[in-house]
């Protein structure tokens, strides 16, 4: 099993351009299912997660090339409709390919992806929207049944919780519905409006992406399309977070500002300079230790579950006590006994971790239990005295192209141990 070294080595500095995102590509790649027509994405970044996005594509049907962040898919041969357990379990996003293959076959079979480390994540609110489209749907022996007679029939949806992906499942079904479908109380994440923008280019028509209510205007057919995809911001804030706890300074290029608001609000607040132009953010710390901020995690545009770790982090070797409070995710505060391993202090009450700061962490052994968890453990060991060993990092892989390259290229002293 893959292993990485680190050891702690002063300010991080440089400029270190950012890859596509994985919560944009992932989708993305899989409305290609739609079209009978080719469908070209760039700015595709190479991770785990997109690599078995892929195999799954392939695995229904369709002809997949990538090569250099050029991802070509060619649906048009797509004769298997089952989704297997062996590649949903690997990556939960799988169920996304739920609602275009309803909606262009009218059928599919995918497996329940189940929990993961982080939480429960059940899907009950991806199916109830998908029903309301007049599918029928069948939950048994592990595998999602759904059927529809005819095209999906556009409805008014209205969520009962704010979820990314049941809204992206949503989308994709209603786009080739008959009739028009409002989705309420829609996740407004960036990743959302990247997908809509995919789509409008595909030939559907959507409106209202990136606010609570999504329109769509379902169309009988869509066509290929060519698409970059978005900079991906939580990999964007993972840098920057990183910059800051070890007091550094770095530019962040092909970036996306506009989508990392709240995280830029609260670099500042933790004392960092950050400036931002079009497609680039810079953060200077100047030596300084930052200082602890308290945290609330909340759907877009309120600060994301997905930078939570890396902030827990930060607020370690920070001056004063931050407190982290989690209202996403039940169970995502699995990097706290790792990071109590390398001697922070962080005491976990319900949803929230205090963080009491000013640790001076010292490198250990760690186990990444997920993506985030695993490059807060990294943060920590650029930070720390000694060398950590983060174990278990095919979860980095998941959703970082190349951290220990990118990180070294800052001057960061780190390295992939292949055993
Ligand atoms: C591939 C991708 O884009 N993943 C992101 C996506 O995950 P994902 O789309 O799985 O997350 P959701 O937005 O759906 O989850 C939000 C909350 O809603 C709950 N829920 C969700 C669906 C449902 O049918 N029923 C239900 O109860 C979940 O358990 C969770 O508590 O958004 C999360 C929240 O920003 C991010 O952390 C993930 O990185
Ligand atoms: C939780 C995450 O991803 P996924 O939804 O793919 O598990 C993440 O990107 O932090």
């Amino acid at each position: 099993m893959e292993k990485l070294s680190i050891t702690g080595n002063g300010p991080l500095s440089g400029d270190v351009t950012i890859s596509g995102a994985k919560n944009a590509a992932l989708p993305l790649l899989i409305a290609s299912l739609l079209t009978d027509q080719p469908c070209i994405f760039s700015n595709v970044p190479s991770l785990r997660d997109v690599k078995t996005s892929l195999a799954l594509l392939e695995q229904l049907g369709a002809k997949v090339a990538f090569e250099k962040g050029q991802a070509k898919i060619d649906a048009s041969g797509v004769d298997n409709l089952v989704a297997p357990y062996e590649l949903v379990k690997t990556m939960r996003a799988s169920i996304l390919v739920l609602g275009p293959m309803l909606a262009k076959f009218g059928q599919a079979q995918v497996s329940l992806p189940g929990g993961c480390a982080i939480g429960a994540r059940p899907v009950n609110l991806h199916l109830t929207g998908l029903e309301q489209l007049g599918a029928k749907i069948e939950v048994e022996a592990g595998y999602i049944t759904a059927s529809v007679d005819g095209r999906l029939k556009g409805a008014n949806i209205f969520m009962d919780l704010v979820s990314v992906g049941a809204t992206e499942n949503l989308m994709m079904a209603a786009v080739l519905a008959e009739g028009t479908t409002t989705i309420e109380n829609a996740a407004r994440e960036p990743e959302i409006v990247d997908l809509a923008n995919c789509l409008n280019a595909m030939g559907a028509k959507v409106s209202g992406a990136g606010s609570d209510k999504i329109i769509i205007e379902g169309v009988a057919k869509l066509s290929g399309c060519q698409h970059a995809v978005l900079p991906d911001r939580i990999e964007t804030g993972t840098f920057l977070v990183a910059a800051a706890a070890t007091r550094g300074h770095i530019r962040c290029l092909n970036a996306a500002p506009r989508t990392l608001e709240a995280v830029i609000s609260k670099l500042r607040e933790a004392g960092a300079q950050v400036d931002t132009g079009d497609d680039w953010i810079e953060l200077n710390m100047a030596d300084r230790q930052p200082k602890a901020v308290n945290i609330r995690t909340a759907p877009h545009p309120g600060f994301p579950t997905d930078m939570q770790a890396q902030f827990v982090a930060l607020n370690c070797v920070a001056n004063g006590t931050g407190v982290v409070a989690e209202t996403i995710f039940e169970n995502r505060f699995m990097h706290v006994p790792e990071l109590h391993r390398m001697g922070a202090d962080i005491e976990l009450e319900a949803n929230s971790a205090v963080c009491k700061g000013n640790s001076k962490l010292k490198g250990a052994q760690v186990m990444a239990t997920d993506l985030r968890a695993s490059a807060s453990l990294v943060i920590a060991g650029l930070v720390a005295r000694g060398e950590t060993i983060v174990d278990r990092i095919y979860h980095l892989d998941r959703g970082y192209e190349q951290i220990e390259v990118k990180l070294g290229g800052l001057g960061a002293k780190i390295r992939r141990i292949k055993e």
